[in-house]
This record gives C-alpha cells, structure tokens and sequence, in this order.
C-alpha cells in the first residue's frame, strides 16, 4: 500500500459517514454544537425604534429648544403616543421612540427647569442614539447557516431571533481503547518494562471542547481474542479509537482484531511524519479510527484525523483545522518523503520548532502551541521564510 496524502485521507474518512441525525434541544444543550437547519429570525431586532440611551426624545429639528417634557417612555412599558411639535419624552435606553420624534438628546447634554427642558450642548443630527427597528436584523433573515456551530455570540443571536430550542446533530460517543502489553493505568506502579497508558487521557483532553461522549474502555493486551472482542464491545460507540498495534510488528493486532470483529478497513499508512501508521473504516455502524501508540504520532493524528471526524459527524460546515501562517525564527531542515507535522510554539520572533521531533518526546511536544506543516519533499527553510501553522 502506497502512503495516501494527508488531505485524501480526511475526505475518505468524511466519506465513511454521514453527520448523525439532528435533534432540537433547548438552546442551553445546544452550546459548542453545530446546527443541523438554517435558522431564520421570528422576529424584528430590534422590535421598534429604540433609544440607545437615557435622555429625551425630541425633534430634532427644534434643536436647541425649549421643549416641553409630555410624559415618559420606557424598555417594556406601554407604546409611547406620537409627539407633536415643541413636545420632548423622557425616554430610557432600550425604550421605544415616539413616533414625531427623530433624535434622543441624552440626559447629560440636557438642562430641564420643571416641564421645561433645554440643550446644552452639541447639535442634535437626526437619528442621534436611535436604533432603527431591524437594523440589527429583520424577521425572515438568515441568521445562521447549517453547519454553523453554537458559540456565544450565536446563542445570543438565536435567542434574540426568538429561538429557544434549536435544531442541531446528535453528539458522537466514542470509545477509546489503548492496545499494548505494556500498558497500565495512570497513576500505577511501572514495574520495569511497563509505562503509563496517556494516549486515552491525553485524547479525551484533546476532545474535551468538542460536544462528545467519551468512553474509556481501558487496556487492551496484545492478544487477538482479547483485541478482537473489545472491539465488538466498542459497536456501541459511533467512533471507535485506538491507539498503538498499528504499526507491522508480530505484535502489532490492530488490524487482524479489527478484521475479525467484522470491521472494513477503508485505509492504512497516510504520507505524514508523524503519524504514517493511521488506519481507519468501519465496523457494524460504528466508524474506526486506529491511531499510532507513540503519544506525539497519536495527538498529531488526533488533532488532524479525530477532531475533524467528530465535528464532521457533528455537522460541521468547516470540520478540518483552522490553518493559517506565520514567519520562521529559526531555520528548518528540508523534508523527506512524508509531510512533516512539526510541533512548534509562536514567540514574539515567529514560530520555533521544539527542541525534539521524535514521535516519543512528549516533554517537547508540551512545549507546543501549533504544528507547523511542511510538504514532502520541501527545500530548507530560513529564518522570516513563511510556513503553514495549525494551532493547537
Ligand atoms: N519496521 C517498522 N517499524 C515501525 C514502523 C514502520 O513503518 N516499520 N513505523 C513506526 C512508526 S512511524 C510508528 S508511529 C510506530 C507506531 O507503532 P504502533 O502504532 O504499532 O504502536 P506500538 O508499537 O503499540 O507503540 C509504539 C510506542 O508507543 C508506546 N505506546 C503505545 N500505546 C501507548 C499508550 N496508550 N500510552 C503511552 N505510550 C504508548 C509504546 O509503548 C511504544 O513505545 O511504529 C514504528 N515502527
Ligand atoms: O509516523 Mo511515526 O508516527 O513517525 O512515529
């Protein structure tokens, strides 16, 4: 098998699945999650025109004054009655304006002696501190594509279009399985010849802003019955995850498990460093992703395989990383015949690769904020030469 290039590999892996069904939840379920419909506005944003702040609302025209203060107009009171010439309303922010009126003279730039009130200050244009009725946005608007995910500002922006329950997919469950005879669980005693098992942890953080179940289903030994059966286990996830036994040693039962549990290996070996032996397919209804064990090749293929997976599941419009660039400031050697996924971190001179790239050293690697991607077969690279980053 020929090595399948980084971005190929990706869309094969959406190709396995479709988002999962959607579900309408309550807004406040629906945070971090991606919307499975358009969502329209039910209403005017604002619904009238309103004052922006607390003052007066008047006629601009008739600026400086003397005015007449008729009543008042505030945020959830009855609807102001129209004003008619040499009349003022004290008004409140968030508060309709009176229809007449065209400008709102704010409290500050004000003298009022009774009924009575003057301008003391600046001319008045029209329209000063009104904010039109839908000039945020109109009933009928598009306020959020499908595929958009529920951020903050897009809670406040559905909520204020008159949505409470939205439309979005189902979360993915996953199950996580650490294959190697070597393993043992946080936290225990490492007799020699035994280490700690940090590719579940270290990939449950990595998931941790992503709306998703996890499930730890452990240790796995290096044994094909064993292998085989946690897999069958692992069917009541919708994304299933390994890490280690991926590689072509006598050990190495990730694949030969996953074929006898009834699952399809859709691809093995992707054109990257690290990471080259990722596998993925499906068993049953559940998609499989088979990571390295060396703790930097399994985070930088959770970071470019697993996370795009779940959003892609989720109903991501934009499910693969965020890239962008930034200047080197130390140089870099050519590549090889892999694309390179350097870890690196951004100092106030441009972005500087970790002292270590084994796909072992996880001290460097926790030195890293982004990966610097670098194609195969590219030249060296010099100090302020532009590179892709991906930041983690
Ligand atoms: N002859 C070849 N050997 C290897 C090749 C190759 O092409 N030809 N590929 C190498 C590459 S690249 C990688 S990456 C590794 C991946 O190997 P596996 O996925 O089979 O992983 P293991 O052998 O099971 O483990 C590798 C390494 O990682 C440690 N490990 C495993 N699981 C965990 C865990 N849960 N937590 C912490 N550390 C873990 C394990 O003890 C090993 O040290 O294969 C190369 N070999
Ligand atoms: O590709 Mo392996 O992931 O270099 O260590």
């Amino acid at each position: 098998m020929s090595l399948l290039p980084v971005a190929e590999a990706q869309a094969r892996l959406f190709a396995l699945a479709e988002p999962l069904s959607a579900e309408t939840v309550p807004i406040g379920e629906a945070v971090g999650r991606w919307l499975a419909q358009d969502l329209i506005a039910l209403r005017d944003q604002p619904w009238a025109d309103l004052s922006a702040m607390d003052g007066y609302a008047v006629r601009a025209a008739e600026y400086p004054g003397p005015w007449r203060v008729t009543g008042e107009s505030t945020a959830g009171g009855a609807t102001p009655a129209p004003i008619s010439a040499g009349a003022a309303l004290r008004i409140f922010t968030g508060a309709p304006v009176p229809p007449g009126a065209d400008a709102i003279l704010i409290q500050e730039n004000a003298t009022r002696d009774g009924d009575l009130l003057m301008a003391s200050a600046d001319p008045l244009p029209v329209g000063r501190h009104i904010r039109a009725r839908a000039s945020d946005f109109a009933r009928e608007t598009l306020l959020l594509d499908s595929g958009a995910r529920l951020g903050a500002a897009q809670v406040a922006l559905a909520v204020l279009g008159g949505h409470g329950r939205v439309a979005v997919h189902r979360r993915p469950r996953l199950a996580l399985l650490s294959t190697g005879n070597e393993l043992v669980p946080p936290g225990a005693d490492t007799p020699p010849g035994m280490l700690p098992s940090s590719n579940a942890p270290m990939l449950a953080a990595l998931l941790a802003d992503l709306p998703c179940d996890v499930m730890d289903l452990g240790i796995v030994s290096d044994d094909l019955d064993a292998m085989t059966a946690a897999f069958v286990r692992a069917t009541q996830a919708d994304i299933i995850v390994s890490t280690g036994g991926a590689s072509v040693g006598d050990h190495d039962l990730v694949r030969p498990a996953f074929a006898a549990a009834g699952g399809t290996l859709d691809f093995w070996k992707i054109r990257m460093r690290p990471g080259k032996p990722l596998m993925a397919g499906t068993l049953d209804k559940s998609l499989f992703l088979g990571l390295p064990g060396n703790p930097v090749s399994a985070f930088v293929t959770g970071a470019l395989f697993l996370l795009p997976l779940v959003r892609h599941l989720s109903g991501a419009g934009r499910p693969l990383p965020f890239l962008t660039d930034a200047a080197l400031a130390s140089p870099l050697p050519a590549t090889g015949d892999r694309d390179d996924y350097l870890r690196a971190w951004r100092g106030i001179d441009g972005v500087v690769s970790v002292t270590s790239q084994d796909s072992a050293a996880t001290a460097a690697m926790a030195k890293a904020d982004c990966l610097i991607l670098r194609p195969a077969q590219s030249p060296p690279a010099q100090p302020g030469d532009r590179v892709t980053i991906l930041p983690l």
